[in-house]
């Protein structure tokens, strides 16, 4: 292996260690909790793994948890009232609906109804808006903290190719406007994109967001190149049970690139750091209190 391993483990913890300081000033300050309301409509693996680390690290963070586990056949009408009585709830900073949602639930419905200011997902159309056209939104916590990882690594992104492939709402679109934003040439590649291999060998800083496990291989990397990993997939291990591994095939990856995220400890922790430093911003702007340094875009 060449590439050095960036350590999202580690620097999720940093973001959610600045993160409690600043939730501790809070509260000694002002009186102020800020609390998180979690929804999860029935049972996806990949969003129980989630919500069980988020729970945790949000009561370590000093914030306040509300988890509401729904059964699978819960009405829209119900689900719409639950987020009614959360966007009214003084307690509550932010609200996640874990997705994917049922079959029978409208998500855009359900994710529009959710306040725009308390939607830490950053999924709201008014938050998508928002940041698209440059202007102080949400940003969705999975794209964040991808961007926080490569500001670390490189500094200024000015003028660096970017290939990002996966164009869904919750993490390649956003992750392009955020490179779009940093000054980067992006370009979004997805199922219909034609040499995607020779594409991706373009990219200075390539993004995998597709779930196709390993689906990224060595010779898809340009040498020197910074590769960002979101994919989480749960494989057959030789010999029986399951592993964790990314859309990138890390091992060949790793041979040609600069820089990599690892899988786990890359994307995913960062992720629920953001989340958390998501819900303090949404908290402090509520109380019209100034927003906390270096955890938003
Ligand atoms: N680490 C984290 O915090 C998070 C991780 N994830 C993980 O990231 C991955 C992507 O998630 P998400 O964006 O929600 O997934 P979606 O299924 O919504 O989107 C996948 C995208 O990948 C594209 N794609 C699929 N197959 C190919 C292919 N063979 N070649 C090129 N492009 C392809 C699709 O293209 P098309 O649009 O043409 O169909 C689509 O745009 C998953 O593994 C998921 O588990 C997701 C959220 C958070
Ligand atoms: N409204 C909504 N917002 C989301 O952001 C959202 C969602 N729904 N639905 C599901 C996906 C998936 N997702 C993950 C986040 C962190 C880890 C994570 O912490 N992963 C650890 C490993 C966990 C393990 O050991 O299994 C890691 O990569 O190191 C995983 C998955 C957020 N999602």
């Amino acid at each position: 292996m060449t590439a050095r391993k960036i350590d999202g483990k580690a620097f999720a913890a940093k973001v959610r260690a600045q993160v409690a300081t600043e939730v501790s000033q809070l509260k000694a300050a002002h009186g102020i909790t800020p609390g998180l309301a979690v929804v999860l409509v029935g049972e996806d693996p990949a969003s129980e793994v989630y919500v069980r680390n988020k729970g945790k690290q949000t009561i370590e963070c000093g914030m306040a948890s509300f988890e509401h586990k729904l059964a699978a056949d819960t009405s829209e009408s119900a689900l719409l009232d639950l987020i009614s009585n959360l966007n009214n709830d003084p307690q509550v900073h932010g609200i996640l609906v874990q997705l994917p949602l049922p079959g029978h639930l409208n998500e855009d419905l359900v994710i529009n109804a959710i306040a725009p200011e308390k939607d830490v997902d950053g999924f709201h159309i008014s938050n998508v808006g928002l940041l698209a056209t440059g202007q102080k939104a949400m940003v969705p916590c999975t794209p964040l903290g991808c961007l926080m990882m490569l500001r670390e690594e490189h500094g200024s992104l000015s003028g660096m190719n970017a290939v990002v492939v996966g164009r869904s709402n919750i993490v390649g679109k956003p992750m392009a406007q955020l490179l779009l934003r940093d000054s980067c040439t992006v370009t979004i590649a997805h199922s219909r994109t034609r040499d995607i291999e020779a594409l991706c060998r373009t990219a200075d800083i390539l993004v995998a967001a597709v779930g196709r496990p390993q689906m990224v291989t060595g010779d898809w990397v340009k040498p020197g190149a910074t590769v960002i990993d979101v994919g989480i997939n749960r494989i057959e291990k030789e010999g029986g049970g399951t592993r964790l591994v990314g859309d990138v095939d890390f091992d060949s990856a790793a041979e040609v690139a600069g820089a990599i995220t690892p899988v786990p400890g890359g994307v995913g922790p960062m992720t629920i750091a953001c989340l958390l430093a998501n819900t303090l911003t949404a908290c402090c702007r509520a109380n019209g209190l100034p927003e906390p340094e270096g955890l938003t875009a």
